[in-house]
């Protein structure tokens, strides 16, 4: 696997390994600052695949420390989820660089490694959750998908649903070896084939590794912050779970009484009667005054459930975002809402071979295809930037409103509109977890 990328003079490239452990902890603690010792953070199982991981030293290193001045590293998703269909996608993550060696171009060396890294192991999707929204556009990537965050009011009144009152309530503490398996099977289930609808939620990823799984898995006191070890609530009905909440609570007292908080770290059920049955317990455990889901779908089945939404101080925030690493095989390998049959000028500064038009032909919900086209990029129906691409990729972001901020040029008429719905899907794309 290539190392083998430009670097500012004095640095280079070097492959880590579980070894480098801490020194990758000591650097992760100066790009992100957190109120947990290093010696604490190494004690808790790595989410690292170390294979993927790469450093960059400096000569001379810093006083007194290690010379590991910036770090990237990537999650492997063999079945990333996109519009009906997976693909193997990278999903970058722990890129950091130490203070006193940023704005000299790291990151930027570090982003051409891992997209050549990418193509090297054929991964034609690169994911990422951004920590600052104005890094990761021009490297390629665009925000495919957004995600809500409610803050729910002790009590809050929902929709009944028929068939909600015939599921039964589990409250646990919850741990890998009892809900593992459980957790894993109904996330899966409700990514496959999202609210029964007979197609897949995109982006809705699952960690894949060990050591992802391991690491999830784990509860650190020192990142709780106040909170109870995590809880978990298991809905069922006929003995079957239908949905699940990861929680934790916090019990805080006022002059007026108990002022307790849940944060619900996920919240997963398979149709509308389960969601019901499980936000009813959510929204109304003792001593709780306010609920807090972490990241919602934009269609989450709860906003639907509310009878008054406004009450829930709805804020959206953006959830992954994408690059295509592989253009044809990006947009051969995804379906689409609609028969469409477009050009698309594909103008990519990064990687060349994304660079010109490309014709994609597909018929709704069926087979795809994408041929490099020898009409010039003048003619093409639409003319964008991968960035746009990548933001429209999952189906969650419309060509039509990036062309209305000028990030897509239509050229054919009624081109924009037609490409528009075709990439488009009936599942909101979201990661129910940051990576
Ligand atoms: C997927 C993830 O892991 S997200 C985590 C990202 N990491 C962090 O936020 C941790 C704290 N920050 C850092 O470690 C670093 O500042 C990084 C990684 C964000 C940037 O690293 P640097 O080596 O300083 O970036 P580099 O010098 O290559 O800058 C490249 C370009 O991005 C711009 N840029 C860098 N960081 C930012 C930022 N936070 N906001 C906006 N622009 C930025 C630079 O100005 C530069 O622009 P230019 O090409 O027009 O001159």
């Amino acid at each position: 696997m290539t190392l083998d990328s430009p670097l500012p003079a004095g640095y280079r490239f070097r492959r880590l390994t579980a070894d480098d452990d801490r020194a990758v902890i000591d650097l992760d603690s100066w790009a992100f600052p957190v109120p947990v010792e290093p010696d604490e953070i190494a004690k808790m199982p790595s989410p690292l695949s170390w294979d993927r991981a790469v450093g960059v030293e400096a000569d001379g290193g810093s006083p007194g420390g290690s010379p590991l001045v910036a770090m990237h590293a990537s999650y492997p998703f063999t079945h990333f989820p996109v519009p009906g269909g997976t693909l193997p996608t990278a999903g970058l993550t722990w890129v950091g660089v130490h203070p006193q060696h940023r704005r000299r171009g790291l990151a930027s060396a570090m982003l051409d490694l891992h997209l050549a890294r990418c193509r090297e192991r054929g991964e034609p999707l690169s994911a990422l959750y951004a920590a600052e929204y104005a890094i990761y556009g021009r490297f390629g990537y665009g925000r495919a998908a957004d995600d809500v965050r409610v803050t729910l009011p002790r009590g809050a009144a929902l929709r009944d649903v028929p068939g909600a009152s015939e599921h039964t309530v589990r409250i646990e503490h919850a741990d890998r070896e009892h809900h593992g398996d459980l957790v894993a099977a109904v996330h899966r289930a409700a990514g496959r084939d999202a609210a029964g609808l007979g197609v897949n939620r995109p982006g809705w990823a699952s960690p894949e590794t060990p050591e992802l799984q391991a690491h999830r898995w784990h509860d650190a006191a020192a990142f709780r912050q106040g909170f109870e070890t995590r809880r978990i609530v298991v809905v069922e009905r006929a003995g079957e779970p239908r949905g699940y909440a990861l929680l934790r609570r916090k019990l805080d007292w006022d002059v007026t009484g108990p002022r307790g908080t849940v944060n619900v770290g996920e919240a997963v059920a398979l149709d509308a009667a389960a969601a019901r049955a499980l936000w009813g317990v959510l929204v109304d455990l003792d001593l709780m005054s306010e609920t807090r889901p972490f990241v919602l779908a934009p269609d989450d089945p709860l906003l639907g459930l509310l009878v008054d939404r406004r009450s829930a101080d709805l804020r959206v925030a953006d959830n992954v975002w994408v690059r295509l690493v592989d253009v044809p095989t990006a947009l051969a390998g995804r379906q689409y809402a609609a028969d469409v049959d477009v050009t698309l000028a594909v103008t990519d500064t990064r990687l060349g071979e994304n660079d010109g038009v490309w014709r994609l032909r597909a018929s709704a919900f069926g087979e795809a295809t994408c041929d490099r086209s020898d009409v010039a990029a003048a003619d093409a129906d639409l003319a964008l930037d991968v960035r746009a691409l990548g933001a429209a990729y999952l189906g969650g972001t419309s060509l039509s409103e990036l062309g209305g901020a000028g990030m897509v040029t239509e050229r054919a008429p009624g081109a924009l509109a037609r490409a528009s719905t075709a990439f488009g899907w009936p599942v909101a794309p979201v990661c129910s977890w940051v990576f």
